[in-house]
């Protein structure tokens, strides 16, 4: 039986999951622990149950939960033959999880690595198979999302591109191929916005609702910058632009202190219930 690990059961893990389950595939869920892969079940359960009415397929819970087992700590992914890693956007997290893979991953295994920022080629020199390591940046919710960014390391196999090109078709999703450079195509451009849209309400220019407003009124966007930092996270799109800084050292990427302070007092968007917003339930 061929398993997908999916390491890391937060806002995009759960979302990686779903999606794999709900297109046939049978799935190990990992995270640090079991209440965190308790409350991604519950996640699923719900997110499943409400797809119809939010546009997606019809889904049985009951079917998409029987194809999700869970793992607490990367070795559970010891069978997977792709993993797909989805742990915070920090470093130091990130390569001890790929240390644990690689030391206990067979050797034909492919990690799919899910960033913001983060180089694909660095993740990939933490590992003894660096033609092994591929980036795919998802989009947020996954299974609402169907383009992603495929991101060759510098060392990615063709077989291993074709091997992340054929699970990707089969989870329904169009990959669109750029460069490994920092924050790729799409958060070159979002974290920038969004860290500014921050500076915005830091400074007293404008509430985080007029902020919103003004690019959901005159240009149209579906949401404002400050609801989507909510959606993705406000501490991960600190900790985004936080890898943007370090790696170009380039003082457009200075992270907003008013990020900084609401990371720190746990106003994290969405998942906490509150970030620029408040939300009544944390899903
Ligand atoms: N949120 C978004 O919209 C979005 C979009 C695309 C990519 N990403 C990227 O996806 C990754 C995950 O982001 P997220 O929003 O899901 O973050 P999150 O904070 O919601 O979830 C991260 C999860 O990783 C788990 N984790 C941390 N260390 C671990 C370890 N050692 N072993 C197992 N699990 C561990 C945490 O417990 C947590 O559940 C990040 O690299 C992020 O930059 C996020």
């Amino acid at each position: 039986m061929t398993v997908t690990g999916v390491i890391g059961a937060g806002v995009m893990g759960v979302g990686v999951a779903q999606n794999l389950a709900a297109t046939g595939h049978d799935v190990v869920l990992v995270d640090k622990d079991e209440k965190t892969l308790a409350a991604a079940l519950a996640a699923i359960t719900r997110n499943t149950r409400m797809s119809r009415l939010m546009g997606g397929p019809a889904l049985d819970p009951d079917e998409v939960l029987s194809r999700i087992t869970t793992a607490v700590g990367a070795a559970g992914a010891a069978k997977a033959e792709i993993v797909i890693e989805n742990v915070t956007e920090n470093w130091d997290v990130k390569r001890e999880v790929y240390e644990t893979l690689d030391a206990e991953c067979g050797p034909g295994t492919v990690f799919v690595v899910n960033t913001s920022a983060i180089p694909i080629t660095k993740v990939a020199a933490v590992t003894g198979r660096p033609d092994r390591v591929i980036g795919v940046h998802f989009m947020n919710p996954v299974p609402a999302k169907p383009v992603v960014e495929l991101i060759p390391g510098f060392h990615t196999s063709p077989e291993t591109i074709e091997r992340t090109e054929n699970l990707l078709r089969a989870m329904g999703k169009k990959a669109v191929r750029v460069k490994d450079s920092s924050g790729f195509v799409s958060n070159r451009v979002l974290m920038l916005t969004v860290n500014e849209a921050a500076y915005l309400v830091h400074e007293g220019v404008a509430d985080a609702a007029s902020v919103d407003e003004v690019f959901r009124g005159c240009f149209g966007h579906p949401m404002g910058p400050l609801e989507t930092a909510d959606l993705i996270g406000v501490d991960t799109i600190l900790y985004s632009v936080e890898v943007l800084y370090e790696h170009y050292a380039d003082s457009k990427y200075r992270p907003c202190p008013l990020l900084k302070q609401m990371t720190d007092a746990g106003l994290h968007g969405r998942k906490s219930g509150r970030g620029f917003y408040t939300y009544a339930s944390t899903n």
